[in-house]
């Protein structure tokens, strides 16, 4: 498993190391020991699947209040989604800035967003599943959610948004 810092402060895209041999590949996805390292979560609370029927769903931008802050790593477990970490802190250098990843089921990568940042996606293939791991209990009451088009963040999506929640497509612009 390698550790790729992003722009973004505490982003850290994270890929595979894989260890092959003739049956396939075995690589480590997440160690507390490493993860300590990388000053990311080691400790989970819940782990979700989202499961897409459509190429072009979005999902997002959300994050979630204090103090129920969400540290999470979010992998793609069939097809393959463009994935995005959006900066809210305050005191952030990075503030309103986004990072972008495309994770697939192929490449194993995965994207660790900290806490204090929003996080959403744009499906690039149909039937596509997203796995996360997520520092904090589900509190829906400390759920929020910023737009995904807002042109305060730029977000450079790669592909038409054809599917979205009306609540996601209604928050308000910054
Ligand atoms: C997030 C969540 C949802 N739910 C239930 C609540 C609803 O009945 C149903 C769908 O919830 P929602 O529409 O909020 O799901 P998404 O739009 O995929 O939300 C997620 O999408 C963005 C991209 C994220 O990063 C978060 O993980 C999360 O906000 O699952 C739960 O029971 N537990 C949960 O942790």
């Amino acid at each position: 498993m390698n550790l790729h810092p992003t722009k973004i402060p505490g982003c850290v895209l994270v890929t595979p190391q894989w260890h092959e041999d003739e049956r396939g590949g075995f690589s480590r996805t997440w160690d507390a020991e490493t993860f300590a390292s990388g000053g990311m979560a080691t400790e989970w609370a819940q782990c979700s699947v989202s499961r897409n029927h459509a190429r072009g769903t979005l999902r997002g931008m959300h994050f979630q209040r204090a103090p129920h802050e969400e540290a999470k790593l979010v992998r793609c477990t069939r097809g393959a989604v463009y994935d995005v970490c959006l900066d809210l802190r305050e005191s952030s250098p990075t503030r309103h800035q986004w990072v972008g990843a495309e994770l697939t089921a192929d490449n194993g990568h995965a994207l660790y967003v900290p806490e204090g940042c929003a996080h959403g996606f744009l499906t690039l293939e149909d039937d596509s599943e997203v796995f996360y791991m997520i520092s904090a209990a589900y509190a829906p009451h400390a759920s929020g959610g910023v737009r995904w088009d807002d042109p305060a963040f730029g977000i450079e999506w790669p592909g038409e948004v054809r599917v979205i929640k009306d609540r996601d497509a209604d928050y308000p612009l910054i």
